[in-house]
């Protein structure tokens, strides 16, 4: 198995089903990566070892995935110039958009790239993209990806056109 480029964190095993989605967009992409449960909160010393060897184990982009008060992918971002990309998860009364705002309004020069609640998948592509900046296959399965994405809907408008038409 080849070294993992991408550290994907996540503050509970309660946020897993969203954070696989990630690692299987990487895995469908060819890209290994690692998987743990950190904490801001609860793990805090954990979490910044994490962070802060992180490039020296080879590590280029880091996912964080966290729900409610989400300090986790700020957190990491505080201790690590690694590109961090932060998954808002949907949980507890306020459905993600807590976590949403926790992750995203990071105070400048410690960014966190955000993408939607629940947005593992995004994340994934999100961190193929920068990996392939320089990685030329990898720049080309993302072309292959995107040009697949516009076959299937072309199908999808065809067919559905001729179905309007039977109407
Ligand atoms: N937001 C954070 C952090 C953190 O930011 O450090 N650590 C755990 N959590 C979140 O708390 C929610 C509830 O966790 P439990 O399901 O374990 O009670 C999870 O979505 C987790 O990401």
């Amino acid at each position: 198995m080849n070294k993992p480029l991408v550290g994907i964190l996540m503050g509970s095993d309660s946020d897993l089903p969203v954070m696989e989605k990630a690692a299987e967009v990487l895995s469908q992409l060819g890209i290994a990566w690692e998987m743990d449960i950190s904490s801001a909160h609860r793990l805090p010393d954990k979490t910044a070892v994490y962070a802060r060897t992180a490039r020296e184990r080879g590590i280029e982009v880091l996912i964080c995935g966290a729900g409610m008060a989400a300090h986790l992918a700020g957190v990491v971002a505080s201790h690590t110039t690694l590109p961090v990309i932060g998954v808002p998860l949907k949980s507890g009364a306020l459905a993600g958009v807590d976590a949403l705002y926790a992750t995203v309004q990071m105070p400048p020069g410690i960014p966190v790239a955000t993408v939607a609640i629940d947005g593992g998948k995004n994340a994934g592509y999100l961190a193929a993209s920068i990996l392939s900046i320089k990685r030329p296959e990898l720049a080309e399965k993302l072309e292959q990806f995107r040009a697949s994405t516009r076959q299937e809907l072309e199908t999808k408008s065809s067919e559905l056109q001729t179905r309007l038409k039977q109407a």
